[in-house]
């Protein structure tokens, strides 16, 4: 199958003290595979829930996405969690890691309990070498820095080697050198694992060296342009 991803004119609406929100609201967009997009937009904007209905962690209020050839939201959960690990990788602000396990265990972590056909712990450690974390397998999370902690985070989203990497401000914890560094992973990732990535910024000069840019507003999309230097 492709691995496109088509909005077909989604809404998600949130009820709550009498107050109807159209978080998202009537979106129409194709992602093409291997893509890599920025998601701008005020506080609020509905960029956060926008990138949930795209990892299908949040089904929407009407409208259909479409992977490939499929609607997802007929599967039921246990069709969508394969699914997701199938096709989803994700990364957050707040890293999420599990505080307890060390950086290789929090890597391996999505792979529990699942059948692969490689090696599972040579996998890990080939990803957290490739995210320059060759020295730190057996570090915990409160041992790493913030920049490290989110490495390990990628390493964790890319271990099942996801056709699309969906990433919530994944540079908003850090700091701007340390942000490149994330972004510039990503980019990586990106053109060497042909993984889509679709990234939530506050930071107009990264949302910039995307290939293409969205810009959304009261849950519309107001801007979708692709730039003519990828860089
Ligand atoms: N679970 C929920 N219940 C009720 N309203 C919600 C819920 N989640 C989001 N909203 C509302 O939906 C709208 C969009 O929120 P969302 O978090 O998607 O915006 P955002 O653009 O990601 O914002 P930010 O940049 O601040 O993270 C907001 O008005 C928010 O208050």
């Amino acid at each position: 199958m492709t691995h496109q991803i088509k909005c077909k004119s989604i809404s998600k609406v949130f009820y709550g003290d009498g107050v109807r929100t159209f978080a998202v609201d009537g979106v129409d967009l194709t992602f093409e595979e291997g893509e890599f997009v920025s998601i701008v937009g005020t506080s609020g904007s509905g960029k956060s829930t926008f990138l949930s209905l795209l990892g299908a962690l949040d089904s929407p209020t009407s409208g259909e996405i479409i992977y490939g050839n499929e609607s997802i939201h007929k599967r039921n959960r246990k069709q969508l969690s394969d699914f997701r690990f199938e096709n989803i990788g994700f990364i957050f602000q707040q890293f999420h890691l599990l505080p307890t396990l060390t950086a290789l265990e929090n890597v391996m972590a999505p792979l529990f309990a699942r059948k692969v056909s490689y090696d599972k712990r040579k996998r890990a450690e080939e990803l957290l070498t490739q995210m320059g974390l060759e020295d730190k397998f057996h570090s915990l999370p409160s041992q790493l820095s913030g920049g490290q902690q989110q490495r390990v985070a990628i390493a964790r989203a890319m271990v099942h080697e996801p056709s699309w990497l969906l990433a919530d401000e994944p540079t908003g914890n850090l700091d701007t050198e340390t942000g490149e560094i994330i972004f510039d992973l990503i980019s990586t990732l990106n053109k060497e694992k042909s993984c889509g990535v679709i990234f939530v910024t506050h930071d107009p000069a990264l949302a910039k060296r995307a290939e293409r840019q969205i810009e959304m507003k009261d849950g519309k999309v107001t801007h979708d342009q692709r730039s003519i230097i990828y860089v």
